[in-house]
């Protein structure tokens, strides 16, 4: 997760308690020690920091004579409130709604990501059925139309901008009607940055903004600036109406921690946070998951919501069905990578669990898509009665060869195939095997569970303890 080493250390910290046999003032002390000293290092504010030691403290002191147990979770739920005591800002954001067109206009110092990010933004909204559009208002820095133009082209959204205009206002006002006009729910403007918080860069967000009439200025920061954000959001919300900030790069950055905290001492609601370059890397932020996320809490509502935007409740029932069974077909599979890519990042879904972060590091997780990318060409050219078979004698060496001939790969990259595929159907068989033995589960989180299951990889499914492990998960779970 992002923030991945404060996580650690704040839940080392909390597992302290979970491990003394009596948590006395001391063993309290040097847990909320820890978590201060942890939250210092990711830039956090001291003065915030202090305050919510002194809270925990204070409040605990009136439950005094709680036993342990009730004292220790009591202590986790504490810590949590703090966190978002310090990362909420109070101020609810402007929300698009489908089919009425509004207008969100970007703003942010130059290289702060703007252009990437607002991408990712009509990319998340287009997957949750916006009809979103890019306008690149930036005619200052030479290439950034070609990035835009390039961004949403490959994820397949309209976009507007121009070679020749040089004036940056018409652009935009062109590019919002012509939008307006196509029915397009969701516009996006795209401005200018500069190096430094010039006046030239002011005065056009300033003209932008008034010409367009934007519904919501976002304001785009870089998370490595750390406790300096609360300057710099300061300084862009007295020139533009800013309605919410997204801070990018938390992937990087050991400050996120500060960037988030300072953030939200202006009064600026955080949305949404960037965790790659990539389009699909960006996360919906929530004070309240994200800090169930830093004490370990886990979110397993925010998982299920991440599972349910790929998985629609009543769709693929007979893919259920078969995994249940014990039944897999290289179909079947075919259909669980593309839940698997369709999901985005798996450690960013994985990090949404208790524990979940450490299942599976970024690194590995990039080298695991791409062999589930090059498994799919794979099956591409396989034929129907070979997706459909649970035969496994049916893949013959002559079929082998046809495969990699067909998919320009080689006969042991399909043997490879096939025996994942093998692993797989065997571990669907001891599913079967888990799910037999009669887990009483409430219907709810039966469904939720099960609508998890099916948008797991087999290898995700195995770390979570198969799917009598999740729906133990959903049992003891907090929704
Ligand atoms: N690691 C990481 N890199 C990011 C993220 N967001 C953007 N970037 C990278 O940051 C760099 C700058 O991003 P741009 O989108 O070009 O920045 P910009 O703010 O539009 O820049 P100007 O148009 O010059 O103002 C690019 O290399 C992006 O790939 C993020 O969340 N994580």
């Amino acid at each position: 997760m992002v923030l991945a080493e404060l996580q650690g250390s704040i839940i080392g910290a909390l597992q302290q308690l979970q491990h003394a046999t009596i948590v006395d003032d001391k063993v309290v002390n040097e847990c909320l020690n820890e978590i201060t000293r942890a939250l210092l290092q990711a830039d956090v504010q001291f003065k915030l920091v202090r305050d919510m030691q002194t809270n925990i403290k204070n409040v605990l002191a009136t439950q005094y004579g709680s036993a342990g147990h009730d004292k220790r979770n009591n202590i986790k739920k504490l810590v949590c409130n703090e966190l978002c005591k310090i990362l909420d800002s109070g101020k609810p954001s402007f929300t698009p709604k489908k089919e009425k067109p509004s207008v969100v206009m970007f703003v942010g110092l130059q290289g702060s990501g703007k252009t990437t990010t607002c991408t990712k933004y009509a990319y998340y909204h287009q997957k949750k059925g916006w009809k979103p559009a890019l306008v690149c208002a930036d005619t200052f820095r030479a290439g950034a139309f070609d990035q835009l133009k390039q961004n949403a082209t490959k994820a397949k959204i309209p976009y507007y901008g121009s070679y020749m205009e040089s004036d940056p206002v018409k652009i935009a006002v062109d590019g919002v009607e012509r939008f307006k006009k196509e029915n397009r729910d969701l516009i996006i403007v795209d401005t200018s940055g500069r190096h430094k918080q010039e006046a030239a860069l002011f005065e056009e967000m300033r003209q932008i903004s008034e010409a367009t009439k934007p519904d919501l200025v976002i304001f785009v920061m870089d998370s490595s600036i750390g406790q300096a954000a609360f300057d710099q959001a300061r300084a862009f919300k007295q020139s533009v109406a800013v309605g919410a900030v997204i801070i990018t790069k938390m992937d990087g950055h050991a400050k996120g921690g500060g960037a988030l905290s300072a953030v939200a001492a202006t009064k600026s609601p955080v949305i949404f946070i960037g965790t790659g370059e990539h389009t699909d890397e960006f996360e919906e932020f929530n004070v309240k998951s994200f800090a169930e996320r830093l004490t370990g809490i886990g979110n397993l509502s925010g998982f299920v919501k991440k599972v349910q935007e790929v998985v629609p409740i009543d769709q693929h029932t007979e893919l259920l069905q078969k995994l249940l069974e014990g039944k897999l077909t290289l179909r079947n599979m075919y259909e669980i990578y593309q839940y698997n890519l369709e999901m985005g990042p798996t450690s960013q879904i994985l990090s949404m669990l208790p524990g979940g972060a450490e299942l599976m590091p970024k690194g590995e997780e990039k080298e695991q898509q791409r062999k589930i990318k090059r498994r799919m060409i794979l099956m591409d050219s396989m034929t129907k009665q070979e997706l459909d078979s649970t035969n496994p004698k049916l893949m013959n060496e002559s079929r082998m060869m046809r495969i990699a001939r067909g998919s320009g790969s080689q006969v042991k990259d399909v043997k490879e195939m096939l025996e994942e595929y093998k692993r797989m159907a065997n571990m669907l068989a001891n599913t079967k095997g888990l799910t037999k033995k009669g887990l009483k589960i409430p219907q709810n989180r039966e469904t939720n569970a099960r609508q998890m299951s099916k948008a797991l990889s087999p290898q995700m499914l195995k770390q979570l303890g198969g799917m009598g492990g999740l729906m133990g998960m959903f049992r003891g779970g907090d929704i």
